[in-house]
């Protein structure tokens, strides 16, 4: 079985690579047809040797069963949630409360600075590039374990895009629904007397609040990894915050598209008034933006406060006036 098994490793190989490509890089090297043909090849293959599937086939996603409840998972270092600005001169008090405290101007100071996704926070355990335990934020301490609904998520990945993955790595980030599909997906409810969701957040949440993983697989969500929690690695990390993330992707991590370093007040503030101006085009709803410093030895140096960082500040748009359909 050794010739089966050679065979199940390129089928399984080559499939992860197609997926990193159309998810992660939003570059396709091979047309749906050619992913579908080789899915199916690779399925027909475990058919026949169901000794020889792996959890981190691609075949993989959907658990057998639906779950009676949900456990707890305790994170190991809390979700910690964000200060809130809405108002330049709140990110003035946040920039002044900074060199308050390290000496540096924020002149000087770099920042890594995203949109600010409108879904729900959820952690990824990878042990040796394997993915085998995802939750909710919770309550910043504990949350529940939906790793049977995370591996439905098609721009997740089951096994790191890495030959020597680190030991244990702790991915954090946003799972959302894009507007398109949370349309179709009121549509389809609509259609079928079924009771639809008022925002895609809300359809993001009942979709990861799933107990059976079939259901959460039919709904169209995407994670974007937004920073890193456990790491246990012979390899030092970056030591920005921008370079960490451009090191997830490159483990065939999702990060977002509209991620950039800025220098100093007048560039956060160029960053928040582009991201707000295209907004509206995004194709999935954020609440604001996240201005992060980005040197991690000077997030350390400027600690938490309370229950939200020091060194990070959502700076949110004004809301905006409900839609009433
Ligand atoms: C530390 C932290 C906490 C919550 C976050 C939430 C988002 C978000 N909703 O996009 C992005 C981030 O960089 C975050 N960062």
């Amino acid at each position: 079985t050794t010739q089966i098994k050679q065979q199940l490793d390129r089928l399984k190989e080559t499939l992860r690579q197609y997926e990193y490509h159309y998810h992660v890089l939003d570059n396709p090297l091979v047309p749906d047809a050619e992913y579908d043909r080789l899915m199916n090849e690779l399925k027909n293959l475990e058919w026949q040797h169901p000794d020889l599937i792996t959890t981190d086939s691609p075949t993989q996603r959907v658990g057998a069963k639906p779950l009676d409840g949900f456990a707890q998972i305790t994170h190991e270092i809390p979700m910690l949630s964000l200060d809130n600005a809405f108002s330049d001169d709140d990110l003035d008090g946040f920039l002044r409360r900074i060199e308050d405290r390290i000496p540096v101007k924020s002149q000087q100071l770099e920042f890594c600075c995203e949109p600010k996704l409108d879904g729900l926070a959820v952690s990824i355990l990878y042990v040796d590039g394997i993915l085998i335990q995802a939750a909710t934020r919770g309550d910043g301490n504990t949350g529940e374990d939906i790793t049977a609904n995370i591996r439905t998520i098609r721009n997740v990945p089951l096994k790191l895009n890495t030959p020597n993955p680190p030991a244990r790595l702790e991915v954090r980030g946003e799972v959302f629904m894009p507007q398109q599909g949370f349309e179709q997906l009121n549509e389809r409810a609509l259609a079928k007397g079924e009771k639809t969701f008022a925002n895609p957040r809300n359809a993001a949440a009942g979709s990861l609040r799933q107990l059976d993983p079939k259901i959460t697989s039919q709904r169209p969500l995407v994670l974007n990894a937004y920073s890193i929690g456990v790491y246990e690695s012979d390899d030092q990390l970056p030591t920005g915050h921008f370079e960490r993330l451009q090191w997830l992707k490159s483990l065939g991590i999702p990060v977002n598209s509209e991620i950039k370093l800025a220098q100093g007040r007048e560039q956060l503030l160029a960053f928040y008034q582009h991201i707000q101006q295209k907004r509206s085009s995004l194709g999935y709803d954020i609440d604001g933006t996240v201005l992060k410093v980005n040197d991690i030895a000077l997030q350390e140096q400027l600690g938490f406060i309370s229950k939200a960082p020091r060194w990070a500040i959502a700076y949110k748009f004004p809301a905006q006036e409900e839609m009433t359909i």
